[in-house]
């Protein structure tokens, strides 16, 4: 599903390059689930910033079904990010003033789909979630892991092939995370969505189906 070949990110600081990622080598077959560790300041968040468009290489090829995402223009990088990607992000930018349902809604409501549709698909993701009876809570009224579960609800949102997920479970106990986790996995198995996962949580990544280790920008084992 995705290659990556010979990436490079490098900072200019105080007139020198700061490398970031070094030479990373990628290939992530669809449906796995993979997860990234690595101290911090190891060059994850930036690796999975790439993956997902929202960030540029300075050097190297991300090809996502053979075709390099690089190559696209703005917008065609703008609905690859709407159309085949989900983010799940640690501080999940949920906007305050809507609903768990609002919320869930918007990557749909940019398309312009049918909102009677787009209302029964993010009613049965939050169902699916564990938030049936949450719908219309604002965030301020949604505990720290029913947020994170509604972030999860609306990357979910429009069937994504691939789901990037930076400490998806950073902010929550160790039973909610447990929770979560269970749950992406129960998603990645159902309907075959990938899922790339940054965390520092050795139990979680255990039971990914392949770990990423970097150090100092660069794979160290996989
Ligand atoms: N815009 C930037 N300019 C300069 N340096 C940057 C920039 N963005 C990130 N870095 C540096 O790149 C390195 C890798 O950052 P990154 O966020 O990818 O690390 P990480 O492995 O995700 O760490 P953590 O586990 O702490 O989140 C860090 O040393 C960081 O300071």
């Amino acid at each position: 599903m995705i290659d990556v070949v010979g990436l490079y990110k490098t900072f200019p600081m105080g007139g020198r390059e700061l490398v970031v990622l070094n030479n990373i080598n990628l290939h992530i077959a669809r449906g796995e689930l993979i997860a990234i560790i690595g101290a911090s300041g190891a060059g994850k968040s930036t690796l999975l910033q790439i993956l997902g468009t929202l960030d540029r290489p300075t050097k190297g090829t991300v090809s996502f079904e053979g075709q390099n995402l690089f190559q696209l223009t703005e917008q065609q990088q703008a609905e690859f990010r709407n159309r085949r990607v989900g983010f799940v992000f640690q501080f999940h930018h949920l906007l305050p003033e809507f609903t768990a349902l609002e919320n869930a809604c918007l990557p749909a409501m940019i398309q312009k789909r049918e909102m009677a549709d787009v209302i029964g698909e993010a009613t049965k993701l939050l169902g699916e979630v564990g938030l049936a009876d949450r719908l219309h809570h604002k965030p301020g009224e949604l505990s720290g892991g029913e947020q994170q579960r509604v972030s999860v609800a609306r990357a979910l949102m429009q069937q994504p092939d691939l789901v990037l997920a930076d400490e998806p479970t950073g902010n929550l106990d160790s039973h909610t995370g447990d929770a979560l986790f269970t749950l992406l996995r129960q998603l990645n198995r159902s309907r075959g969505t990938t899922f790339v996962i940054v965390t520092h949580n050795d139990k979680l990544s255990a039971q990914a189906d392949r770990i990423i280790s970097m150090q100092d920008g660069m794979i160290i084992s996989s």
